[in-house]
């Protein structure tokens, strides 16, 4: 489904600045993965994110979806295979436009008709039926600015808005952070339906260590802009918080740097 193959990513390659933030890093999702991406302060989760988003064109490799390369395409031709929530509840929606206008929006992606804002009665229907899913009464409140929204509501909506057209693959980049636990908790639990309902194949960054064990079927932990460590279903099941960090100090040779780690 989604290959990342010998990716590697410098910012301001021969400077005193040179950074690394992908190196040789080597990825396949099959259809249906739910992997949790965890590693240290600028190990290059974001990076990833990026460059299979399109947002940074790798210095070297390769990314393919369903094997289309996909490495060369903009952002924008890419959004129709690939939906993203981001850590910033702003980011993901139009804050002038209605919660309705935003939806209009995710539904035309990759569509190839104008941006008129028409809404069919039928479409209108569908959007409030969506919403209606997502179980903290938006689909009674289609006609608001969402700007005048929580960051909750926002991230619910930027979520719904993200795998609207059923992506091939969802990028979600510590897309809980900041929100408050009880409201983190009400979007991860939405996440987790949403996924498992459309089987979407899905990558997500997390800080919380816990939530990087309890949800997917996959794990993966990043250290240098590399993969040092996939974790699969079976061994994350027994998996605990304690082990995962030792696993990370044996492999990498240094305890995780991370100054926003939640253990849980
Ligand atoms: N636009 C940029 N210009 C220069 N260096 C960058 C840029 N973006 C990222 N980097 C560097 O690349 C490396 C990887 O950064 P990245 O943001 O991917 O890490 P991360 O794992 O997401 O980190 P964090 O968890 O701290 O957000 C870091 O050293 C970072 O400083």
């Amino acid at each position: 489904m989604l290959h990342i193959d010998h990716v590697s990513k410098l910012f301001n390659p021969g400077t005193v600045d040179e950074k690394i933030a992908l190196m040789d890093a080597n990825l396949t999702l099959n259809q249906g993965d739910f992997v949790t991406v965890i590693g240290s302060n600028g190990a290059g989760k974001s990076t990833l994110m990026n460059v299979i988003s399109g947002v940074l064109r790798p210095d070297a490799g390769e990314v393919r979806i369903k094997d289309k390369t996909i490495s060369g395409l903009p952002e924008y031709k890419r959004s129709q295979w690939i939906g993203r929530v981001f850590q910033d509840p702003m980011a993901g929606t139009a804050p002038q436009m209605t919660i309705e206008e935003n939806l209009a929006m995710a539904y035309r992606r990759g569509k190839s008709r104008g941006l008129s804002f028409g809404i069919s009665k039928g479409t209108k229907h569908l959007f409030r039926e969506q919403l209606e899913k997502l179980g903290i009464g938006l689909e009674n409140r289609t006609r608001a600015k969402v700007g005048l929204l929580s960051g909750g509501e926002r991230q619910a909506l930027s979520l719904l808005m993200a795998t609207f057209t059923r992506p091939e693959i969802l990028l979600l980049d510590e897309h809980t952070a900041a929100l408050d636990p009880s409201r983190a908790e009400l979007i991860t639990s939405i996440t987790e339906t949403l996924v498992r309902e459309m089987n979407l194949t899905t990558l997500m960054v997390t800080h919380n260590m816990e939530q990087a064990i309890r949800l997917g079927n996959r794990l993966i932990m990043m250290d240098k802009g590399r993969i040092i460590l996939d974790v699969n279903a079976e061994r994350k099941a027994s998996l605990t918080v304690t082990e995962l960090l030792r696993e990370f100090e044996q492999i990498s040779g240094t305890t995780l740097a991370d100054d926003r780690v939640v253990l849980g």
